[in-house]
């Protein structure tokens, strides 16, 4: 499977469709979060599915089981190859969000943003650093029967050696000498891909890019030829 799922992060339907055109045969698959969802809704997922690549749909759920259970089950028809919760949502949110997802779905929970840093984290009443926090909520992840977390690519290694068969979606990608923006705890696409990942969400470096397809060959050039192996 080719790692590299684009963020199209817009909420402009036409432009996200012409990314995806753009990056058809380059990347994995392409990740539709909040701000597209927001403003497009289901037909905007079914417009950027038709261009036949695979939708990794990122609505980080969190509320009540019943809640989050239903809203998943509202959005099922869509079948996403990737569905977000927050694993802070606790073991019977995601156990409910998994019972309704289809089969193929990965449901994954996101674990500590990759926007916060330890004093960001403490600020929310957590102490410790952020890597003692994603170990707690990866083993609640995989006691509530999903399939996978999301995690920085400085937590990836211990999260795979704990559970070796998870799926593991990492974040806060940027290659070596690329803007940070708001992301606090960034990884390249080679040390994360090294470290255990299963895919990397991507977005700025590759759609803020004057040429997307260009930055995308250039990431797959930074790859050893095991990673880039999938990578036209
Ligand atoms: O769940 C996510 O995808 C996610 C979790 C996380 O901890 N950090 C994070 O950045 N993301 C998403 O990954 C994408 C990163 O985008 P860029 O920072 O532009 O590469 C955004 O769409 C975020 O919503």
């Amino acid at each position: 499977m080719n790692p590299i799922f684009v963020a199209i992060d817009t909420p402009d339907v036409h432009r996200a469709a012409a990314l995806a055109r753009d990056l058809r045969g380059l990347a994995g698959g392409v990740k539709l979060g909040l701000e597209f969802f927001c403003a497009n809704g289901e037909d905007g997922v079914l417009r950027i599915a038709e261009g036949q690549l695979p939708v990794f749909l990122d609505l980080k759920f969190h509320d009540i089981p019943n809640t989050v259970g239903k809203a998943v089950a509202a959005i099922a028809h869509l079948q996403p190859a990737v569905l977000t919760v927050h694993a802070a949502g606790g073991r019977e949110m995601m156990a409910a969000a998994k019972a309704a997802a289809p089969p193929q779905t990965k449901v994954v929970g996101v674990t500590v943003l990759t926007s916060l840093d330890q004093s960001d984290l403490a600020a929310t009443g957590i102490t410790g650093a952020p890597d003692e926090q994603v170990r707690r909520l990866t083993d609640l992840a995989r006691e509530a029967g999903i399939d996978g977390i999301v995690c920085s690519g400085a937590e990836v290694a211990a999260a795979k050696k704990a559970w070796p068969d998870g799926f593991f979606v990492v974040p806060g990608v940027r290659p070596a000498g690329a803007d940070v923006g708001d992301q606090k705890r960034v990884a390249t696409p080679r040390e994360a891909l090294n470290d255990g990942a299963s895919i990397l969400v991507i977005g700025r470096p590759i759609t803020d890019a004057a040429n997307p397809a260009g930055a995308m060959r250039e990431i797959a050039a930074s790859l050893n030829a095991e990673e880039a192996r999938y990578i036209a």
